[in-house]
């Protein structure tokens, strides 16, 4: 039986980003970190406080991940890059796809191999399957893991590591690998969740401590819940039709912070949606596994 839960849920913050993405929490600083793929910005929330910051992207900003030097990797569409908060700066590591022009990086993470994972996607209206899925290890140099995908999302693992986590939003389907921590490498791809429309497309993921995976389900409104063998237990209705990805935080991370989007909604749906493109909270009854940070 597919259960609705329904949890309380707090707007973060109400200012229509055109794609909100990449929540991320900061257990040193308890502190969330997310992004606006095409504003282009970076944002940094601290609860205790309430006090936002903000900083302008170079390009499209896809994802990002912690860094254990303090610094944070973005996953620009110019390529792998390090931003220092201190200083405001963004420099060049790597770009995976300088030829192909009308890719961008998406959803990445850092997995329990310390590298980051991120995939790009077709940004073009008519979507080819001509994307990647990247390791980028800690040394700068970046290794392709998979192709022929539309839109790469989805990157979480399970609480061992052992298992990976990937979706491929246009195909609408959720894979799952066996995952070796300690070489960074995957097993065959097996396919975790083929989504039924209702369902929506699957979109950003985050996983708890049960093992459960949690995916955005876009144009849906809800966040799937599916147990570790891919059964839908239930899901988490939401205000906006439109969720992109979901992360847990808070210091017990049992507040699960999810991002939304505005870009393309029709005039019609945006006045139904007041909103769409929120950053939300929600309050858990299950913790979240931690997101590794990069590095060694
Ligand atoms: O991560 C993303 O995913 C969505 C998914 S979909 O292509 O709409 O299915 C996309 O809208 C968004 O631009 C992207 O960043």
């Amino acid at each position: 039986m597919i259960q609705q839960f329904d949890y309380p849920l707090h707007v973060i913050c109400a200012d229509g980003a055109i794609v909100g993405e990449s929540p991320v929490w900061s257990q040193r600083e308890q502190a969330l970190y997310w992004v606006d793929i095409l504003k282009p910005a970076l944002y940094r929330f601290d609860p205790a406080s309430g006090q936002r910051q903000s900083w302008v992207a170079p390009a499209s900003i896809g994802s990002i991940s912690l860094a254990k030097n303090g610094k944070i990797v973005a996953a620009l569409r110019t390529g792998f890059h390090w931003f220092d908060p201190a200083s405001a700066c963004w420099t060049l590591i790597a770009h995976p796809e300088p030829h192909i022009s009308h890719n961008r990086l998406n959803d990445g993470k850092t997995g329990p191999d310390g590298a980051f994972w991120a995939g790009t996607m077709d940004d073009r209206a008519d979507k080819q399957a001509c994307a990647s899925l990247y390791r980028l290890a800690p040394d700068g140099s970046i290794s392709a893991h998979g192709n022929e995908l539309v839109v790469s999302n989805g990157l979480a693992w399970s609480p061992d590591g052992r298992t990976m986590y990937h979706s491929d939003s246009r195909r609408a389907v959720i894979y799952r690998y066996d995952f070796d921590v300690a070489n960074g490498t995957l097993g065959p791809r097996e396919v975790f969740v083929q989504m039924q429309p209702e369902w929506g497309r699957p979109d950003g993921g985050a996983v708890d401590v049960d093992g459960c995976y949690l995916s955005c389900g876009i144009t849906a409104g809800r966040i799937n819940k599916f147990s570790p063998q891919g059964e839908l237990l239930g899901f988490i209705p939401l205000p906006v039709s439109r969720p992109t990805m979901c992360a847990f935080g808070g210091a017990d991370l049992k507040t699960m912070y999810v991002t939304s989007l505005t870009e393309n909604m029709k005039p019609d749906e945006l006045a139904r949606e007041p909103l769409a493109g929120a950053l939300f909270a929600i309050d858990m009854p299950v913790a979240g596994t931690p997101v590794a940070e990069f590095g060694i």
